[in-house]
């Protein structure tokens, strides 16, 4: 890098100093901590987010998060071009420049990454970095923080987008990338009008089924509360009460997270809401769960990113159906659509069953949206969902220039008939769910849509399947690092020893099947069990706990 480069961060980065005695890695969603120990880190993820420009010749994200944590925390992470998560390939860099001890350290490791890859350092090409944050107040001082860092290397400019949830922050630069309109109000268009299509396309016999037509919405007090208002008012077909908008204290008992993790009635919800079709989103907007809740109990009946999931696969496979078949009830062979299901080694087995029995694909892949969206993209329709909640459906690009064509084609030969009508579905989805991450806003709009083609309550909805009973723990370890896993988290390979103790008691139990994983957003170890029942569950839990205590523990007696 030329001599004026190197005195504008050296100056910039004096200005930032990591604090003492804190490593920190970019996990499974990038950089988290408590918020006052950030600043440094964002300002590096914003010369690495310019970096990453710079490179691809593109408009990259930096989305200033903490998702599902406590207030106090944050965190930040990179979107590619792609509008999908930062390339793996830079991790191992964002961990060196977020950890590196002082501005010297810092200009070497770009200086030898920049040789690497290929990157002209001296602003002959400028670049763009489009950054927002969720509705944690910290948010303010850590943009400021990522402009100086995105700035501070020659040619890139920062474009604030102000309080975004995480998805439409991924999408504006997903759409920047593809030359089109990157506006809120462009987003929430294109998602209005997609839903609007596909409830014109609702077969006859259900379109006025109204029962339990409200949807109650539990925006955990975070960003996605607010952004559902603004799109509820460009939608005419749906009744939404959206409740925990950010009054209350952020992820505190509400949200996705708390719902799908402690099953009981979040903040804000009651008696009174019993009957009705509820929803939770999580603190940035990109999980979603649906629940109801149970007469005179605390309890409520989740229905997870798997049930999710599982709504849209049977959808989707219905739409191609109708589609790839002839007239006379034979299969069009011109296309045939690859169509996948992604999950993680947390979805319940009872959804992987359902979804094996309707003849569908589906894969497993390690934890983290990751490495489900990259899996996903190698179908032709590749749905992932974790069961937390998050996920989407990617179409590719060949798919849809497919079915543009047949769309085409249809309208004019078989006016009238369903195959048509399927095609502007299909369409319909592939516009209104994101393309570029899992997006609670989108995802609702098409679990709500799905529902009403049905003619589905939700209770019947949840009837698909019935989960198996499940119990996840955490247990603190002294080094989570010395647990590695493989076949997608389901085996650990080290520590030695410890796997054969999981599945001799896991044999104990019918239908047991239990995995440990170390987590890639906490210092834990992660435990999950399934069983016949829930206490064969929590004892197949407890005791696989008690196992990674003994191998891992403060006072590892193995
Ligand atoms: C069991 C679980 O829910 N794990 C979550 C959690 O990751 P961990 O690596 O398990 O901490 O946070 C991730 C980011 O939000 C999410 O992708 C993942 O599914
Ligand atoms: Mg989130």
């Amino acid at each position: 890098m030329n001599e004026h480069q190197r005195s504008i961060l050296l100056h910039s980065a004096s200005r930032f100093s990591p604090p003492p005695g804190v490593k920190l890695s970019y996990g499974t969603a990038g950089f988290r901590a408590d918020a006052s120990l950030l600043e440094s880190t964002v300002f590096r993820v914003g010369i690495l987010a310019a970096l990453r420009s710079i490179q691809t010749r593109s408009v990259t994200g930096l989305m200033i998060t903490a998702s599902h944590n406590q207030a106090s925390d944050n965190g930040v992470k990179v979107a590619d071009p792609s509008g999908g998560m930062l390339s793996q390939h830079w991790e191992p860099f964002a961990d060196a420049l977020a950890n590196a001890a002082d501005p010297n350290t810092l200009l070497q490791l770009m200086d030898d990454f920049a040789k690497k890859e290929n990157i002209p350092l001296e602003g002959a090409y400028g670049g763009e970095v489009l950054l927002a944050r969720d509705t944690r107040p910290s948010g303010i001082f850590l943009v400021e923080a990522a402009k100086q860092g995105i700035t501070s290397i020659m040619g890139v400019s920062a474009t604030d987008m102000g309080v975004m949830t995480t998805p439409q922050l991924h999408w504006m630069v997903r759409s920047r990338n593809n030359g089109m309109e990157a506006s809120e109000h462009y987003y929430y268009d294109q998602l209005s009008s997609s839903f609007r299509c596909l409830m014109e396309y609702i077969p006859q016999g259900n379109r006025n089924n109204n029962v339990n037509d409200k949807l109650i919405v539990d925006g955990s007090d975070g960003v996605g509360g607010e952004k559902l208002e603004n799109l509820k008012k460009m939608l005419s077909d749906l009744s939404i009460d959206v409740r925990n908008r950010g009054d209350g204290v952020l992820n505190e008992g509400v949200g996705a997270d708390f719902v799908q993790k402690e099953k009981v009635v979040p903040r804000g919800f009651g008696p009174v809401d019993v009957g009705f079709r509820c929803a939770s989103l999580d603190g940035d907007a990109d999980r979603l769960v649906y629940f109801s809740i149970q007469s005179n109990s605390n309890k409520i009946v989740l229905v997870d990113g798997d049930k999710i999931l599982s709504l849209f696969a049977l959808f989707i496979k219905e739409q191609l159906n109708i589609l790839t078949e002839e007239e006379d009830g034979k299969v069009n062979k011109s296309y045939q659509a690859r169509l996948g299901v992604v999950q993680t080694a947390y979805a319940n087995g009872a959804s992987t069953y359902y979804l094996k029995q309707l003849g569908l694909e589906v894969v497993f892949t390690p934890t983290g949206v990751k490495y489900l969206h990259e899996k996903a993209s190698e179908y032709d329709i590749g749905i992932y969902f974790e069961a937390n909640g998050h996920g989407t459906i990617l179409f590719s690009e060949s798919f849809l220039c497919w079915l543009e064509g047949r769309n085409y084609e249809l309208s004019s030969t078989s006016k009238g008939s369903e195959q048509p009508k399927a095609a502007l579905r299909l369409l319909a989805v592939s516009k209104l769910i994101n393309q570029a991450m899992g997006d609670s806003l989108s995802g609702l709009l098409l679990v709500e849509a799905i529902l009403k083609h049905m003619g589905w309550s939700m209770l019947k909805w949840n009837e698909l399947y019935h989960d198996l009973p499940s119990k996840q723990l955490k247990v603190k370890v002294v080094d989570r690092t010395a647990v590695s896993t493989a076949n997608a988290e389901t085996v650990v390979v080290r520590p030695v020893g410890i796997q054969d103790a999981i599945n001799a008691e896991t044999a104990k139990y019918p239908q047991g099947r239990c995995f440990i994983r170390p987590s890639g957003t906490e210092d834990v170890i992660r435990v999950y069990a399934e069983a016949s029942s829930q206490e064969a569950a929590d004892s197949l839990a407890n005791s696989v706990a008690r196992l990674v205590d003994r191998f891992l523990g403060f006072n590892a007696t193995e």
